[in-house]
């Protein structure tokens, strides 16, 4: 295929010649529109402007194309079928890509640059707060570096932790997050007075989607209060619900270990009479962990996730569906995500309403409930035959692991492309890879993206068709 674009052009014309027949056809490719990225000098008047410190680095030695400007750029969708008019119809969206700027917004003897994590765990948290640190004093020769202990609620209530690269030197090989977390605690008004009184001005926050909707007030609030304060986003999740970025750090991870817990099933159901062996997985919302982990061990018979409902008894349902897989090979694995068939659980009233302390729905555990249902199953449609549930829950042991060496490295080019864009001025984004090259994404964007399981595309169907499992769709 041919493509012809000329530069400077609104609407870019393509033609391509056709693969069989040597036929070419016009179409044209629209124009590009541009996410704008928040900066200081928004609002700041006579912001500092230096020259980038790493011009002097013994390590880098900047080359011609080393310094990324406004110019530079990815586009969030990279595949295209030119003649759907609806595939780009409403124009190819970029951001700006992440990394050095050649001129600098911050002194970095003035920069007092505060790190927190916020929510549940995920490999890979200490890596990132390790490379922050160490990022910041090597590469800019910032020395006042902060971590601020239990989230949130931490800018308000408890005494900073001064950071240094000797301190953190070993952090990326513990799970868990040596700065600890917390969920709730977000008083606004009290978190950003504390970020005034204690002189911060650069604000590193790592965090999932309720994380982000809570920078997001930060930085508006900061913007109102006109402070000449820089706050990024770090987004962190190990269910991988985040939108707009490739994959979450510490996602692979989780996934290699969840394989343990499924190999474990499988040989406990292998070894059994009519053997079934159970795993949930994490996944509040999303069941990228349950199938990824189904996709890599292919030990899995049925993956059970929250987007795809699926019901018991009856014609297509899971209990018809074991029964045969029972038959054929005398045992079987599930994996079930943790927010999968929550609508089958009976809760009371009061289980209904109930949230954590940041306000996400508390779910009944699917695990110990399915266990149970396969059970009654069983004893009712096989009186007297031998039958084992194997039930693992392997849910902390996933996400308190050290990352792994991909996810470790992922960490770094994060912490790094979060350094640069604020020591560069920029506030109120999130850094993160986009089809593989790391950019700044508006933080507004990311805390309401979403990233969930798509059960019409090759991905569930890859699923379906490595297991076999049923649809669930009732006729
Ligand atoms: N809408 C919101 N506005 C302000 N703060 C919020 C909001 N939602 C959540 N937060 C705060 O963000 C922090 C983390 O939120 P949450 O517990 O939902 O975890 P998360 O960031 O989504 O991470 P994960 O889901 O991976 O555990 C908490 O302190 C919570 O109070
Ligand atoms: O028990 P905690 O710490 O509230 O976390 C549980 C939740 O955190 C996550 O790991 C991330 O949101 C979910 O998969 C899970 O529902
Ligand atoms: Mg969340």
């Amino acid at each position: 295929m041919d493509l012809a674009m000329p530069p400077n052009s609104n609407s870019t014309p393509v033609t391509t010649t056709g693969d069989d027949d040597n036929t070419t056809t016009d179409f044209s490719l629209p124009p590009v529109t541009l996410h704008k990225l928040p900066h200081l000098s928004d609002y700041v008047p006579n912001l500092t402007a230096l020259t980038n410190p790493i011009d002097r680095s013994p390590f880098y030695h900047p080359s011609p194309g080393f310094y990324l400007s406004t110019s530079d750029l990815i586009l969030r969708h990279i595949l295209f079928d030119l003649s759907s008019a609806a595939a780009t119809g409403g124009g190819l969206l970029a951001y700006h890509r992440a990394g050095p700027r050649r001129t600098i917004r911050f002194d970095p003897a003035a920069v007092r640059a505060a790190i927190v994590t916020c929510g549940g765990l995920c490999p890979g948290l200490n890596t990132v707060i390790r490379e922050l640190v160490v990022g910041l004093w090597d590469l800019y020769g910032v020395r006042q570096i902060f971590g601020v202990p239990s989230g949130y609620r931490g800018f308000y209530s408890m005494e900073p932790m001064k950071l240094d690269p000797k301190m953190v030197h070993n952090w990326h090989k513990r799970g868990g997050t040596a700065l600890a977390t917390s969920r709730g605690g977000f008083d606004l008004d009290k978190i950003v007075n504390a970020i005034e009184q204690r002189g911060f001005n650069q604000l590193y926050v790592i965090g999932g989607d309720g994380t982000m909707r809570g920078a997001v007030k930060i930085f508006r609030e900061i913007q109102q209060r006109k402070l000449n304060i820089s706050i990024t986003g770090i987004p962190k999740t190990v269910d991988n619900d985040i939108g707009i970025i490739d994959r979450s750090f510490g996602f692979q991870t989780a996934v290699e270990m969840a394989q343990e817990a499924i190999n474990a099933a499988h040989v406990e159901a292998e070894s059994a009479v009519n053997g079934i062996g159970l795993v949930k997985l994490m996944g509040r919302s999303t069941g990228h962990i349950a199938l990824h982990a189904t996709l890599s061990s292919r030990d899995v018979d049925c993956c059970l996730i929250p987007e795809n409902d699926f019901y018991l008894e009856g014609k297509g349902g899971l209990f018809e569906f074991l029964d045969q897989r029972l038959k054929q090979n005398g045992h079987a694995v599930i994996v079930v995500a943790e927010g999968a068939g929550q609508d089958m659980i009976l809760r009371t009233g009061k289980q209904k309403e109930e949230k954590d302390e940041s306000g996400n729905p508390v779910f009944l555990d699917v695990g110990p409930w399915l266990k149970s249902e396969l059970k009654k199953w069983w004893e009712r449609d096989h009186p007297g035959e031998l039958f084992t549930v194997k039930y693992i829950d392997p849910t902390y042991m996933i996400r308190a692991v050290p990352a792994n060496a991909t996810d470790n490295l992922y960490c770094t080019l994060l912490a790094h492309s979060a350094i640069h864009g604020v020591m560069a001025g920029h506030t109120g984004f999130v850094s993160g890879p986009i089809n593989g090259n790391y950019g700044y994404i508006p933080m507004e964007e990311v805390a309401v993206a979403r990233n969930v399981v798509d059960t019409k595309d090759h991905k569930w169907a890859w699923v379906r068709s490595v297991t076999n499992q049923p649809d669930f769709l009732k006729c």
